[in-house]
């Protein structure tokens, strides 16, 4: 399997090399040269399978010869081992043909650990063969940093600089940043939103002297490994409510579009997906843009689902590659209209987009009232994230497909909006019961690239 960048100038690698490199060096994003696909009878063999099975025989075709079969077997079962639910990503019934998919029993109670668990072993056995050393920088708006601390920490071949903006946060998601006193661990509180971090890391990469010379690795989805992961769960649960026999469609809260992008992947493989809803928060561009074809961002706006404040959302560059038919030109002339304030995406290329995904948006207030209806109605509590997607869905949803909206974190992560919104305090699980009393460590920085690149030679010579 070979990997080819979206803007169509950077090395063809194969999964392995696309893992460890982060970024194209052409600034785009790393995507598998063809996508692979799955029979029905195939699909039809994942009933009943474990969560690890599943995962082994969706994600092993990209994977190609870099690990053995028994090599990502014990992978995946090291990633999954951790996980407070025997069932990984258990699917809960909110109303007649409408599901909650529940990705937050991981290690860090929110989506990313289904990946960011997986590419840390990814990454040991990768180094571990090449006796290398590398600098994993990333951006956060909450819960990828957290994720990545609890997957790298206290590794050897690894120092982790996570940027968070700060103040932006929810006090649960820093602590699980902060808290941490493994050395090889380093937040970093950048002032600025999501998207300034955002910005500052694709900088790094593209800064190929400072790149090279701290053997510069990404965990952000820019790299395509995180996207992977995240395809088993839209087979297992689909597959547990009757594919292929039966179309299903999905409902994704929002913001860097990865989640969503995993989704897209799975139609593409052969699982029949009806629709994917784009569910956004007040920062709504994906919205806007699927509405109109207009891509522009205009200023991040906070909100009480954090995690989604986004307004440069970094995997839409994947979903136009192949809406633009995986022209890498059009790709790059968009991304460089995107640097000067925004694009028009192309009445065919906005077709196609349309074609797979549908899209919505939640205000605050309507955010708020989605978790106290639904823990009223159904004792379900839901963060903030996942009620956006919750009333969206009910908003677009077909009576006659069952819909699957995913939860994507635990309340627990947002317990002052989710106390607010439904009168219930979220208890965290009794194994971080102490997360408040511990103490942080956390070096503030300004957003300047040059200070961020300094601090990260600073701290990995020692
Ligand atoms: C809790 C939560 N929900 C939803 C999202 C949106 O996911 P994506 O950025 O993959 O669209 C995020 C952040 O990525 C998140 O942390
Ligand atoms: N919401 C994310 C933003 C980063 O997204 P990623 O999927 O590109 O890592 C977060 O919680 O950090």
């Amino acid at each position: 399997m070979k990997y080819i960048s979206t803007r169509g100038k950077a090395p063809v690698l194969n999964f392995e090399q696309a893992m460890m490199t982060g970024l194209a060096r052409d600034g785009g994003l790393y995507l598998p040269e063809t996508i692979p696909t799955l029979s029905p009878d195939d699909i039809a063999a994942l009933a009943g399978l474990s969560y690890e099975e599943t995962a082994f025989r969706i994600m092993k075709p990209f994977i190609g010869d870099c690990f053995t079969d028994d090599e990502f077997r014990d992978i995946i079962a090291k990633a999954y081992a951790g996980f407070g639910h025997a069932a990984r990503a258990p699917l809960v019934q909110l109303d007649s043909n409408h599901f909650l998919l529940e990705l937050f029993h991981g290690p860090t109670l929110a989506f990313k650990d289904f990946a960011m668990q997986l590419i840390g072993q990814l990454f040991q056995a990768s180094l571990k063969r090449s006796g290398g050393h590398v600098t994993i920088a990333g951006a956060t708006s909450g819960d990828t940093g957290s994720a990545a601390i609890e997957a790298f920490k206290g590794l050897e071949a690894v120092d982790v600089f996570i940027l968070f903006p700060h103040g932006r946060v929810s006090e649960v998601q820093r602590r699980q940043m902060t808290t941490p006193a493994e050395s090889n661990v380093h937040a970093l509180a950048m002032d600025g939103h999501f998207d300034d971090c955002q910005a500052r890391v694709k900088d790094m990469f593209n800064d190929f002297d400072f790149r090279d010379g701290v053997h510069l690795a990404g965990v952000n989805s820019i790299n395509f490994a995180r996207v992977l992961a995240q395809v088993v769960y839209y087979f297992s649960s689909a597959v547990s409510l009757g594919a292929p026999q039966r179309k299903v469609s999905f409902t994704v809260p929002t913001g860097n579009f990865g989640d969503i992008f995993a989704g897209y992947i799975a139609k593409r493989m052969g699982l029949p997906i009806d629709r994917l809803v784009v569910a956004t928060n007040q920062n709504d561009i994906l919205h806007r843009c699927l509405s109109s074809g207009d891509y522009r961002p205009d200023g991040v706006v906070p909100s009480i689902s954090p995690s989604m404040d986004i307004q440069v959302s970094s995997n839409f560059e994947r979903a136009l590659f192949y809406a633009y038919d995986q022209d890498g030109a059009a790709v790059a002339q968009l991304m460089e209209e995107l640097s000067a304030g925004g694009f028009t995406v192309s009445q065919g290329a906005l077709q196609a987009l349309r074609e797979v995904f549908d899209s919505g948006h939640c205000s605050e207030a309507e955010t708020s009232a989605t978790i106290r209806t639904l823990f009223d109605t159904t004792g379900e509590l839901l963060c903030p994230h996942s009620a956006v997607g919750v009333k969206v869905a009910n908003e677009l949803r077909d009576a006659d497909v069952p819909m699957i909206t995913l939860a994507t974190a635990h309340p627990a992560k947002f317990p002052a909006a989710v106390e607010a919104a439904s009168g219930q305090h979220p208890d965290l699980p009794t194994r971080m019961a102490d997360l408040y009393d511990r103490s942080e460590r956390v070096s503030r920085i300004a957003n300047d690239l040059g200070a961020i690149e300094d601090l990260i030679k600073d701290r990995i010579a020692k």
